[in-house]
């Protein structure tokens, strides 16, 4: 029997069935507003939809409170999840800077934001499962079985439908903004140089946006689903933020919110027990024309002094961020990361913590790596912010999952878009060192534009 919840207090009531897998498209069209989708190359996907519950967070303290709200949410579980991938998590991310998030496209976009999703369906390698969540002080199992039957029902009925066969058409673009001319860039660039001179920091990362006015409202889950197909090393995500229309359980009300998404070559964190395992990403050369030609770049790019010295600061950066929290760091070999569009210096880096950690501290503690922010981090950030004419947002930013027990993955939100109906916003950036020249690097960040503007460009 259900026991009967204390008054007001918050419970969890979570219910998980094995179904047959749907498609990709059709379980983002089928959970509710705002949906989230999850993936990185070994884990489960996540297409998850609807909130549970919402946390949101803002100022220094934002790791802090999230971790509290969470153990809150987390702390009466009645929770029946068949198998752990579809264990209850709360999906979300940050912000790139300290600071509220209200320039253009950001404005639904708040500091920090997660949630706890109504629906999920988790696309494990032991099956596919459907799981629903209630947090509410009156939620019973039974109402969250009989959610899950009809839930269930749902899925099935689309499944055999076969409604969502054919895959919409990439939107086309009538137009591109960039928000930052050649001239400026050259000048932004020429000014850090001299900066990384005079000994004022030693990298930073600029970034660019490019407004893209688009011939149709993009298809979110199209989109999505051909940049899994593209960058199957990659970590596919899309955060949606709540549309004007309310979100009804198990059904779908039919605009879509505003939507942060991409695929991302680069991971922040993932935190298993005490086991981290993070990632260099940095250092980057455009794909050859033939295989002999990618090798020639490939080799050309580890033998490069300017991409290895960008890439080293982030390696010895990240050792130095975790040793604070680690019994053992070890960095793997220096290799090269091969991407559909660009290849990447890439060191992975693994630690064993002294002691048990949530994932959202080593989040709080890696974010942002030289890689997007830059050294020493206090100067790089202030050079971002005087030098890039928009607002970053939550691109180049952590977003990802964390559970229960405080593990979690998060990855670097860079190689991404922000998507509202037929007009997204791309977001690409470079690693700026001494020797960095303005040129190649505008070109680098037409490169990084690439996996998003070819999902929107038309045929
Ligand atoms: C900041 C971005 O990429 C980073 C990750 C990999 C390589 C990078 C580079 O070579 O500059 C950047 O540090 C971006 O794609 O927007």
């Amino acid at each position: 029997m259900d026991p009967s919840p204390a008054a007001d207090a918050v419970r969890l009531v979570s219910r998980t069935r094995r179904i047959d897998r749907p498609a990709f498209r059709a379980a983002f069209e089928a959970v509710p507003r705002p949906r989230t989708v999850w993936g990185a190359p070994t884990e489960a996907t996540v297409v998850a939809g609807g909130s549970a519950a919402t946390l949101t967070a803002s100022g220094p303290d934002r790791f802090a409170s999230l971790r509290e709200a969470a153990a809150d949410v987390f702390s009466s579980g009645d929770v029946h999840a068949g198998t752990e991938a579809a264990c209850p998590r709360l999906f979300g991310g940050f912000a790139f800077h300290e600071a509220a998030t209200d320039g253009d496209p950001w404005g639904s976009f708040p500091e920090a934001r997660f949630v706890l999703p109504r629906v999920q369906v988790t696309e494990a390698e032991n099956g596919t499962w459907l799981t629903v969540n209630a947090l509410d002080p009156d939620a019973t199992a039974v109402d969250v079985e009989e959610r899950l039957d009809r839930a269930v029902e749902t899925f099935d009925r689309l499944r055999r439908s076969g409604e969502l066969d054919r895959r919409p058409d990439r939107p086309g673009i009538a137009g591109l903004r960039p928000t930052t001319s050649r001239e400026e860039w050259r000048l932004g660039v020429e000014s850090a140089t001299d900066r990384i001179r005079e000994g004022e920091l030693d990298k930073v990362v600029l970034a660019q946006a490019l407004s893209a006015d688009l011939r149709r409202d993009i298809p979110l889950a199209a989109t999505l689903e051909r940049l899994r197909e593209t960058h199957p090393n990659c970590y596919p995500f899309l955060i949606e933020t709540d549309s004007d229309s309310d979100t009804n359980v198990d059904s779908s009300p039919d605009s879509d919110g505003t939507a942060f998404l991409g695929a991302t070559p680069e991971r922040l964190v993932s935190l298993r027990g005490r086991t981290v395992e993070t990632d260099a990403l940095a250092g980057t050369t455009g794909r050859g024309e033939t295989p002999e030609e990618d090798e020639w770049l490939a080799a050309e790019l580890a033998a490069d002094a300017k991409n290895v010295h960008e890439h080293d600061l982030v390696v010895e950066a990240i050792r130095e961020q975790l040793s604070p929290m680690a019994a053992s760091i070890a960095a793997g070999d220096r290799r090269v990361k091969r991407l559909a569009t660009v290849q990447h210096l890439h060191t992975p880096i693994t630690a064993e913590l002294e002691g048990n950690a949530h994932v959202l501290s080593l989040v709080e503690a890696l974010h942002p790596t030289p890689a997007v922010g830059g050294l020493p981090p206090a100067a790089a950030l202030s050079t971002i912010r005087e030098t890039e004419p928009f607002d970053r947002g939550w691109y180049a930013a952590p977003i990802g999952w964390f559970d229960a027990a405080g593990n979690g993955t998060f990855a670097v939100g860079i190689r991404s878009a922000v998507a509202e109906g037929d007009r997204a916003t791309l977001f690409a950036g470079v690693g700026i060192v001494a020797d960095s020249d303005a040129e190649t690097e505008w070109d680098e960040i037409q490169l990084k534009y690439r996996p998003i503007l070819d999902e929107l460009e038309a045929g």
